[in-house]
């Protein structure tokens, strides 16, 4: 039977630095790049062999894909990189301290524009040294200046149904290395989680995730890998 593997990147560089990422292209750690490793090692240890990988656009998911599937001696199989699968945007907030930002907003609020589900962080400025809209890699891409989970669920969940969902319809295994709230969006909608719930979801770094899969549709509930 066919499973869908969700991996959240290992530790990036502004998660240790704990500032706000989004789509700022931040690179694995050291730590980072030792999950990704366990990742890889693990799937190889239980049987758990994608036949299709999935990524966005941002270096911390490739590299993360990348080591888990060389330490499973998989760096073969097919691979796909889409933008839709990018972390939420930022807007704003991008480059900013998380602490910093809760002692000049307050926790509530900071709270809210990380975990609500349709309050956007305030938008970036246009010519902000974080607007990746000149970017060569988004050309022909209207790159948002922020965005909530629902923004964040609108572009990965057709991108999910058009182009993932089939390929798992096939019979086939796939791992999609993503980032915590392209993550969320996936795992609200494949799990059926509310709106108001969906606040209190985290998706772990570099801890593998399954779903199995059954005609193009999860038959059970998600698992951590570890935990089987
Ligand atoms: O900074 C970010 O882009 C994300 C993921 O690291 O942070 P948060 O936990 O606030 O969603």
């Amino acid at each position: 039977m066919p499973n869908l593997i969700l991996v959240r990147h290992g530790q990036s560089q502004w998660n240790l630095e704990n500032r706000f990422t989004g789509w700022w292209d931040v690179d694995l750690t050291e730590k980072g790049e030792a999950e990704a490793k366990a990742a890889g090692e693990l799937m190889a240890a239980k049987g758990m062999i994608p036949d299709v990988a999935f990524t966005s656009y941002q270096t911390r998911a490739i590299r993360t894909l990348h080591i888990a599937l060389r330490a499973a001696n998989l760096l073969w199989i097919p691979e796909t990189k889409d933008w839709r699968l990018n972390e939420r945007h930022y807007g704003g907030l991008t480059g900013l301290d998380k602490q910093e930002t809760r002692d000049k907003h307050g926790d509530k609020q900071v709270h809210i524009w990380r975990r609500s589900f349709d309050t956007p962080p305030p938008l970036m400025d246009k010519g902000s040294e974080f607007d990746l809209s000149g970017d060569p890699r988004y050309a022909g891409i209207d790159v948002p200046m922020t965005e909530s989970l629902k923004d964040t669920i609108e572009r990965v969940l057709p991108y999910y149904e058009s182009t993932i969902q089939p390929v798992l319809a096939s019979g086939k295994t796939v791992i999609v290395s993503a980032h915590g709230n392209s993550l969320r969006a996936l795992v609200k909608h494949l799990s059926g989680i509310s709106d108001d719930e969906i606040t209190g979801l985290e998706i772990p770094t570099g801890q593998p995730i399954v779903y199995p899969f059954e005609n193009g549709q999860p038959s059970g509930e998600r698992y951590y890998l570890s935990e089987t």
